[in-house]
């Protein structure tokens, strides 16, 4: 694009922005509940909403309160909402068998939503962080790496008991090598055809991910970082290489993940493939925005309103948030 502009006064750029009714004619991006995933935390009991201490506003919710925020997102406009269990410490083990259990948290909570509100799309997190003994998002072996071709095996077998508890979108979040080819021909056979892959495919090794460990319970034993399979902050070629592997194994949908730190990788990935292409406003991005308005240095729902507008002009088509919720009753009125 060459933009043609005529020497001052012919051009005063300032006549568009005088009024609201001609900023609203000219606005570029705009922003609806239509564009938010909402990520919710699930934990057991009955009628329980636990607040994180970490992320002011966020709570985890027992499934009972989890089908009633479905039933709000669903009304609110809000099209998906996607399932984070917070394990039971004493569910977790070496092998991570809880991740495929048909009755873990997460299936149940998916079970009770699709009963509930069929049309609101669930989205559920393949990764073995939640059930794993070590925190991390796959098996480890005696040295500390993480395996990757026995990762693949369990994430197949977690994805599968999603899928049959009803999950609409699957989000692998586990960074392992071949996964998306490996669960793509899973789901086919057996018979998950529409079954969509939202692949985290540029997920960075991110300390903005610190109250969402918080929030699932994989603080505690998990030492050390995720950097042998999450990204370097430091490079965008690899990210796009990693989304064209994820799309050419079957991936329908690609998100980056951290979102503000990330903006140019969005804009990269949306002009270079035109894909469905999300952005992960992670626990540390909300709880800097949160915990600041909290605190009375800035205005709740203009950051929050100006943050999800940048994540629109970098070229995504949504993106997961906390604030799906209270963006959504903004934007309702
Ligand atoms: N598979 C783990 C997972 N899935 C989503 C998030 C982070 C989300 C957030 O910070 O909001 C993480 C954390 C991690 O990789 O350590």
């Amino acid at each position: 694009m060459k933009p043609i502009t005529p020497a001052f006064p012919a051009t005063r750029l300032r006549r568009l922005r005088r009024t609201e009714g001609l900023r609203a004619m000219v606005r570029e991006n705009s922003l609806s509940p239509a564009d938010f995933i909402w990520p919710v935390f699930v934990r057991d009991g009955e009628g329980v909403e636990e607040p994180i201490p970490s992320m002011p506003g966020v709570v985890r919710r027992s499934v009972d309160k989890v089908v009633q925020a479905a039933r709000e997102a669903y009304a609110l406009g809000i099209p998906a909402i996607c399932l984070f269990p917070y394990t039971d410490p004493a569910l977790k083990t070496k092998d991570c068998a809880e991740a495929w259990n048909p009755e873990n948290l997460s299936n149940r909570a998916t079970r009770a939503i699709k009963d509930a509100v069929p049309d609101l799309m669930v989205m559920t997190d393949v990764a073995l962080d939640p059930y794993n003994i070590t925190g991390h998002d796959g098996y480890m072996d005696e040295t500390g790496y993480i395996l990757n071709d026995e990762t693949v095996e369990a994430l197949v077998k977690q994805t599968l008991s999603q899928a049959r508890a009803g999950s609409d979108i699957i989000g692998p979040s586990d960074m392992m090598d071949h996964r998306i080819g490996a669960m793509r021909d899973a789901l086919e056979g057996e018979g998950f055809r529409n079954v969509a892959i939202l692949s985290y495919a540029a997920k960075y090794a991110s300390a903005f991910y610190g109250p969402f460990r918080d929030a699932v319970g994989a603080s505690g034993a998990f030492k050390g970082d995720k950097k042998g399979y999450q990204m370097d902050p430091g490079n965008s070629d690899e990210a796009m290489r990693l989304i064209a592997r994820d799309l050419s194994e079957g991936a329908d949908m690609v998100m980056i993940k951290p979102g503000m730190p990330y903006l140019d990788i969005c804009r990269r990935t949306k002009d270079m493939f035109g894909v469905p292409t999300f952005a992960y406003q992670v626990s540390g991005e909300y709880a800097m925005l949160a915990g600041a308005a909290e605190r009375g240095w800035l205005d709740h729902d203009r950051v929050m309103l100006e943050s999800l507008m940048a994540f629109k002009r970098a070229g995504c088509d949504g993106v997961l948030t906390y604030f799906a919720p209270a963006a959504a009753r903004v934007l309702n009125g």
